[in-house]
């Protein structure tokens, strides 16, 4: 297994945190740039990543109608980013849209188009929050699935969903549709907000390509520290880990 499968959520407040970050790991070869940081620094952190060879996942979460979602797919795909997400609940029309759009926008810049994946369901949201707040009476892993089957259908590129989900995922949708798992966490780190998790090397095993790891790292008292010991623990693949 190699560390080139963890992506780094740079979430951080301002530009200066996050070049901070990236110069203090080099070893990292894909960031995630999400809503906090693009809304506190624009395009100009997707310029120093790339300015750096890195890989760029630009994470953020479009949820409109489909002129709009596809109007915003449309203008990020021209910053040559590597990925791209949106809601899943945005719909058949909108996810549809959003396909095009990000082709229509790369072209018009000269560039790759992203691959655009969709959220199934946020890694935040526990089963009877889904049936008490949210009243969707389908079964989370259900849920989960019909909203990746959706993307499939729209022609996106792939999913955003739970480690916890991902093999059932994977079974019905294929070995060609991209799964990326957030809410991944190390037995030594805090949960935090994260409600459906499994640890690095398990992630892996349940088949997910990409794994999302943020705060484990990036708010740890010696962030190079933490990497190191996630690329062990995936060398080693063990999912039992010691402080
Ligand atoms: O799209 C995402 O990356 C995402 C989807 C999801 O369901 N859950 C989720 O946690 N994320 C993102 O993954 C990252 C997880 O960060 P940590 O919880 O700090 O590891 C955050 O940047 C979230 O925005």
């Amino acid at each position: 297994m190699t560390t080139e499968k963890i992506i780094v959520a740079l979430d951080v407040p301002d530009l200066e945190s996050a070049i901070t970050l990236v110069d203090k790991l080099p070893q990292v070869t894909f960031w995630k740039v999400g809503l906090e940081l693009f809304t506190s620094t624009g395009p100009q952190i997707l310029e120093i990543l790339k300015s750096r060879q890195k890989q760029i996942f630009l994470d953020l979460k479009f949820h409109d109608i489909p002129n709009t979602v596809a109007g915003a797919c449309r203008a990020a795909a021209g910053y040559g980013v590597d990925l791209l997400t949106v809601h899943a609940t945005n719909g058949k029309d909108a996810l549809k849209a959003a396909t095009e759009a990000v082709q229509v926008g790369a072209e018009k810049a000269g560039t790759e188009p992203p691959k655009l994946i969709a959220i199934t369901l946020l890694t935040s949201i526990y089963a009877r929050q889904l049936v008490f707040d949210l009243k969707i009476t389908l079964e989370l892993p259900e849920f989960a699935l019909q909203m990746a089957l959706l993307a499939q259908e729209s022609g996106l590129d792939g999913a955003v969903c739970s480690p916890q989900e991902v093999t059932q995922l994977r079974e019905t949708c294929g070995n060609d549709f991209l799964f990326v798992c957030p809410g991944v966490r190390p037995l030594w780190a805090d949960k935090g907000d994260q409600k459906r998790s499994l640890t690095p090397s398990q992630a892996i095993e349940a088949g997910a390509d990409y794994l999302v790891i943020g705060r484990p790292i990036t708010a740890a008292s010696d962030p190079e520290l933490a990497w190191q010991k996630i690329s062990e623990e995936l060398h080693s693949d063990k999912s039992v880990n010691q402080v």
